[in-house]
């Protein structure tokens, strides 16, 4: 199921179980003639109603659908106006499916934000007009209700941020995977179409890297390319992205970069590494295979397949050296 998705139904969920529960306020309230209640509780479904046909309407944007906020404002307010003017029993519990469901639907800071503001006036209003025994009780209930929900919205938020980044990182070396790199490479693509700024890439390798795993083990390698991994983010800017292809390759895409420019930093990269002292291996050497998008690049196949050509141009020439290999010039 996708996120949004997901949103979609925990969002509607959430906003049917706040209407029932309301709607079932208003009609106890009714009952017993309790009419300002009963105008209360109806104002309120009407708005949690709304809540579930804007969700309904906005599926496809859950994600960004500022209308939310919108609506939990009003309904906050509402109850905020309603603890402060009448004198109902029992009121302030009606804070409890507002607090439950800022958290449900609003991002973290938001839900937290606006449920603080819900509570500050209902503590003070609830110690004015009742025994600090029983204010006290029903604050930390609601205070308690808060921090659980904020508890478990962080928690799953921040197991899905891991997810996420588990998806897209490579385990050895922390920089980004294979997998993630086609993702970035076509928009990258598709945003120097747009712009019309140049984008370069550059496909490395590290010299004689099966004789080193031969000679001092897999364990070890990987520790240099842990190693190689950090100093590479150093020597690049702000911007560019490195990727992890396998053991022994990575893959850097340098946006806003023409043909010149790669030159300079493929230069700069191999002198670094060669400079470099590196754990187990003491030097190590490596080959970069470069090119610029053209004006018949559109994919990211014809790229990464250009830039491998380089590498294996670089290689035919020995170890230690870059290459570029050129697509077609686009017109100015
Ligand atoms: N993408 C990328 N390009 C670089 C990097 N370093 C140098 N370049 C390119 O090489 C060109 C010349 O770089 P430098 O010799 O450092 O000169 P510079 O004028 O100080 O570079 P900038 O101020 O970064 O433009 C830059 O304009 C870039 O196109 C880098 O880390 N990443």
């Amino acid at each position: 199921m996708t996120e949004t998705r997901l949103r979609t139904w925990t969002h509607s969920a959430g906003y049917v179980l706040a209407t029932v529960f309301i709607a079932s306020l208003a009609g106890q309230n009714l009952r017993y003639g309790f009419y300002d209640l009963f105008y209360l509780a109806s104002g309120m479904a009407i708005l949690t109603t709304a809540g579930l046909i804007y969700t309904i309407i906005n599926r496809r944007h859950q994600l960004a659908s500022p209308g939310h906020l919108i609506i939990l404002s009003g309904l906050n307010s509402g109850l905020v106006a309603a603890l402060i003017t009448m004198d109902g029993p029992g009121i302030s519990h009606w804070a409890m499916p507002l607090l439950v469901l800022n958290l449900l639907i609003l991002p973290l800071r938001q839900g937290v934000g606006l449920s603080v503001l819900l509570l500050v006036p209902l503590a003070v209003t609830l110690f004015l007009k009742h025994p600090a025994s029983e204010a006290l009780t029903i604050t930390t209930g609601l205070l308690i209700l808060l921090t659980v929900t904020g508890l478990y919205t962080w928690h799953y938020g921040h197991m899905a941020q891991s997810a996420e980044d588990l998806a897209i990182t490579d385990p050895v070396t922390g920089a980004h995977n294979a997998r993630f790199l086609d993702e970035t490479l076509q928009k990258e693509i598709s945003r120097a179409i747009a712009t019309g700024h140049p984008l370069s890439v550059i496909h490395l390798g590290l010299d004689y890297a099966d004789e080193a795993r031969d000679l001092h083990g897999e364990d070890a390698i990987q520790a240099v390319f842990r190693d190689m991994t950090q100093h590479l983010f150093g020597v690049i800017r702000a911007g560019d992205t490195l990727y992890t292809l396998d053991d022994s390759e990575f893959f850097l895409v340098l946006p806003f970069t023409p043909e010149e420019g790669v030159r300079v930093i493929a230069e700069r990269i191999r002198r670094n590494i060669a400079e470099h002292q590196w754990p187990v291996l003491g030097t190590a050497t490596v080959s970069l295979g470069c090119t610029t998008r053209g004006s018949g690049d559109t994919r990211t196949d014809t790229l990464r397949k250009r830039a491998r050509q380089a590498l294996e141009e670089t290689r035919k020439r020995g170890a230690d050296s870059a290459w570029f290999s050129p697509g077609e010039t686009i017109e100015a």
